[in-house]
């Protein structure tokens, strides 16, 4: 009869197979994530149902003793829910521009729910942290459903060679918000971003004794009143910020319309259309011929595209020459294909992206 093998024997064999285990269980993790990349380009859903019932089923029964089946099949359950967060989770970093509390975060937090955000000072700072590789995305606003485009944001997608990947819709509800034990007529000056204040124009007018002054972001107008601590100053940011910064919500919902939503950019490196894209973004600047920009707009008609914007912006040193910024939306599998006609009465083509339209 053979000696039983004593308990620091046994502990060293679950070491050794523990090991094993681990080694597996991080090239699978690996692969996963270039299954997620593969998925993202094509966008495709990470949840994928039936293969998971398969890949429990065939694993399941890979296990002789029938009493650890059921040990077997949780098992299985919990590394692909652990393979769903991994896929989920961009390899590296999302800028944004702003600071925490920003509507910005919201934006990048609602595409990348797991992902590390990295805060940025200035709009071109995100663009560059993108096309250096010092983050792996960025999420950008470029037009609000009141105040209009982001310009900013749509000159840097012609000065960068970035596409879009993804497109987010986020409601906007601006909140006043005061220093802690400031109340509404102790207030005299108003800071904020100048969309938020335009988005507020209304509300605004009505009290004529305010000051408005300009700041770089909503969040960080926040964090400046939180940091001055005079009950005189009030932000215009979201609830969010006002939590963030410890201020003190003084009106709700000031915007000008209910109907308040801001679409941001998902910004990356990595180029090409995204399977089941159903809209995209194209720049173009003319041909100095009469009737060219028609002729681009009758195109993007015959081929059954619709036209969901249309923005011209000045080309810098160029006087009175304009840039064509457009999104359409319909079968984006042939844009490409397309492109080949519109590019006739065109100086500059370029497709900056093809992506899933964002869901209200
Ligand atoms: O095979 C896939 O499509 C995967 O994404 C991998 C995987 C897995 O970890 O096995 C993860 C999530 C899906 O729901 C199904 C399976």
């Amino acid at each position: 009869m053979s000696e039983k093998k004593d308990l620091t024997e046994l502990r060293s064999e679950i070491d050794s197979i523990d090991r094993e285990m681990m080694r597996l269980f991080e090239e699978r993790m690996n692969i996963s994530r270039q299954v997620g990349d593969y998925k993202r380009e094509r966008g495709l859903p990470v949840f994928d149902e039936t293969r998971e019932k398969e890949v429990i089923a065939a694993r399941t029964a890979l296990i002789g003793e029938e009493t650890l089946r059921p040990y077997a099949s949780r098992l299985m359950h919990n590394i692909m829910d652990y393979s769903k967060e991994v896929q989920k989770r961009p390899g590296g970093k999302v800028a944004f521009q702003g600071c925490r509390g920003a509507y910005s975060e919201e934006a990048a937090r609602t595409y990348f729910p797991d992902a590390e955000l990295a805060a940025k000072e200035q709009f071109e700072d995100v663009f560059r942290a993108v096309a250096r590789g010092e983050a792996e995305a960025g999420v950008v606003p470029v037009e609000n459903s009141a105040a209009g485009s982001v310009t900013a944001n749509i000159d840097l997608l012609g000065r960068y060679d970035l596409s879009v990947q993804g497109e987010v819709l986020l409601p906007i509800r601006h909140v006043l918000l005061g220093a802690p034990g400031a109340s509404l007529s102790d207030i005299g000056e108003v800071y904020s971003h100048e969309q938020a204040i335009r988005q507020c124009s209304a509300y605004l007018a009505g009290h004529t004794n305010w000051t408005i002054r300009d700041y770089p972001n909503t969040a960080m107008s926040a964090k400046y009143v939180a940091e001055c601590g005079d009950k005189a100053k009030a932000a215009i940011a979201s609830a969010f910020a006002g939590e963030v910064y410890g201020l003190v919500p003084l009106e709700r919902d000031i915007s000008d319309s209910m109907e308040n939503f801001t679409r941001f950019f998902v910004l990356s490196r990595q180029s090409g259309i995204a399977e089941g894209a159903d809209k995209a973004s194209l720049l173009f600047t003319l041909n100095h011929v009469s009737g060219s920009l028609a002729k681009v707009l009758s195109v993007f008609g015959e081929k059954g595209y619709n036209l969901t914007k249309i923005e011209s912006r000045p080309i810098l040193g160029r006087n009175w020459e304009y840039k064509f910024y457009v999104d359409v939306e319909g079968d984006i599998a042939r844009l490409s294909e397309d492109m080949a006609q519109i590019g006739r009465y065109c100086l500059e083509l370029r497709l900056i992206g093809g992506y899933r339209k964002a869901k209200r």
